[in-house]
């Protein structure tokens, strides 16, 4: 039986998939909701340079806060069209909780995913979409991939090195990180439901 780190709530078999740093979570007094939009397209990921505002010079998804009233689905499909310009058929996968120092609260990302999009990707005041290469994608898709750079794990969240090899598998998953001050990772915690075995009969 695993036992999942404080604000992690899951009903559920889990898998460990990472796990470290110290030995003590930080304490937290409350939490805001979030939301994390990825589109996954033709062996391409799109990211977008943060233009300003917490996490300005790093390359995430397309998120934001959830407004009152809004479910996370609604404010991810809100918050992708302001930061992107395009609309996606969003699918939930994964739920990440962060705290860091100096914040008054902890960060409850629901992480949303889609594998089509409508509409013309822009550059907005917020956010720099650019495409960036999958790993090992399969031979057809090469050609939509050969300008492209990989994905900038450098230029990153740390936490992102952790949960992104599952949203990319279209895995389930849930996981916790705990920063310092200077954005190093201290702790860290992460999960994904088992897969199906598929039936050998
Ligand atoms: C701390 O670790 C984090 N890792 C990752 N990968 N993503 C994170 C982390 N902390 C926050 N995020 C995500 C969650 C959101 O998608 C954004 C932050 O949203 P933001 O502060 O830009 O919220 P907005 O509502 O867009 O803000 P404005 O009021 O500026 O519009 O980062």
């Amino acid at each position: 039986m695993l036992t999942l780190p404080p604000g992690i709530i899951f009903d559920g078999t889990l898998e460990e998939v990472a796990n470290g740093g110290e030995n003590v979570w930080l304490p937290y007094d409350r939490k805001k909701l979030y939301t994390n939009a990825f589109i996954i397209r033709n062996g391409k990921l799109l990211l977008g340079y943060k233009k300003r505002g917490f996490g300005k010079g790093l390359y995430n998804g397309f998120g934001g806060k959830v407004d009152p009233g809004e479910t996370p689905a609604q404010a991810a499909l809100r918050e992708l069209k302001e930061e992107s310009g395009i609309t996606a058929p969003l699918e939930h996968c994964g739920v990440l909780f962060f705290v860091v120092p100096d914040i008054d609260h902890a960060f409850h990302i629901d992480i949303f995913r889609a594998e089509e999009y409508d509409g013309t990707i822009i550059e907005t005041e917020e956010m720099r979409p650019q495409w960036f290469a999958l790993p090992n994608a399969d031979a057809p898709t090469q050609d939509e991939q050969k300008d492209l750079q990989p994905i900038p794990f450098d230029h990153m969240w740390k936490d992102d090195v952790y949960w992104m090899p599952l949203l990319l598998a279209s895995r389930h998953f849930l996981g916790r990180a705990d920063f310092d001050t200077e954005g190093n990772l201290k702790k860290w915690w992460f999960g994904a439901v088992p897969q199906t075995p598929v039936d050998s009969r």
